[in-house]
């Protein structure tokens, strides 16, 4: 059984049909990665699995909880968790303050039967243990927003994991980085592979071929195809499409 299911799920703007009738799982410990050109629907895809839209129609179950209608704090409670395009952290303040307040939004159950001595060292154990999850353990003590664009990157993936997650939701995580930055970014979501369910949505395509278990093409808002990197790259309808001419592309989700 699959761990997340999204089923006939649709969205419109006005007219616009921006999701049409997606369905799209992730089985436990997968890297799926959701590919698609230029406004084919990702974002708003991410955006209705994070509850930032609601949808028209459809459903998203998570591990049995259905998370349409939910908020976006009972969304992250029943495992989901995202890092956003523009980076979430606090500019002005430590790594491992960032940090320390993340992990106190998320300690919940695990701090209330501690001493209020014992919590605060149980705290910065969880911070120190998640900037060395991400490769920070030696900048702990710089300024956030110092630090270089790929270490923010890394900071924001951090704080997601703070939640622990059963679901990733990973929104272009390469955006705005040299080749590499994107390369140890792809070595650290490989290194989460199998502690949780990621769901990719990434432009480079190097990245995505390298650490998909499976792949969904979205193109218009529909789901073209879903399946291996193998069956991706030889799929005529996707090279169509990113390859192809604009009719190819609207012949290849007719
Ligand atoms: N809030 C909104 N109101 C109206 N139309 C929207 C809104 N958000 C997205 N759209 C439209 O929905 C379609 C899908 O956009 P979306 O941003 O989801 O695509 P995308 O695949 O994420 O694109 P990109 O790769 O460029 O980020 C586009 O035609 C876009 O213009």
């Amino acid at each position: 059984m699959s761990l997340f299911k999204v089923a006939g799920l649709v969205k419109r703007f006005g007219a616009l049909l921006a999701t049409d009738h997606v369905d799209l799982e992730v089985q436990a410990g997968e890297i799926h990665a959701l590919i698609g050109p230029n406004g084919a629907g990702k974002s708003t895809l991410v955006n209705l699995i994070s509850g930032l839209h609601a949808p028209d129609a459809g459903s998203i179950v998570l591990d049995g909880v259905a998370l349409a209608g939910l908020p976006m704090h009972k969304r992250v409670e029943a495992g989901l968790s995202r890092c956003f395009q523009i980076t979430s952290i606090f500019r002005d303040a430590t790594v491992r303050d960032n940090l320390l307040l993340a992990a106190q939004a998320h300690a919940g159950s695990s701090l209330r039967f501690l001493r209020p001595r014992d919590a605060e060292p149980a705290l910065f154990e969880v911070a120190r243990a998640l900037a060395e999850r991400v490769g920070l353990a030696g900048q702990l003590e710089r300024i956030a927003g110092a630090l270089p664009h790929g270490a923010q990157r890394k900071l924001d993936v951090a704080l997601a994991l703070a939640a622990r997650p059963k679901l990733l939701l990973l929104d272009e995580p390469m955006a705005g980085m040299g080749p590499e930055d994107s390369e140890r970014m792809t070595e650290l979501i490989h290194s989460l592979r199998g502690d949780m369910a990621i769901l990719l949505i990434e432009h480079d395509m190097k990245a995505v071929f390298a650490l998909a278990d499976r792949i969904s093409v979205l193109v218009y808002g529909r789901v073209l195809v879903a399946g291996d990197a193998a069956t991706i790259k030889g799929h005529p309808q996707v090279q169509a499409v990113y390859l192809g001419t604009e009719d190819e592309a609207v012949e290849a989700t007719a």
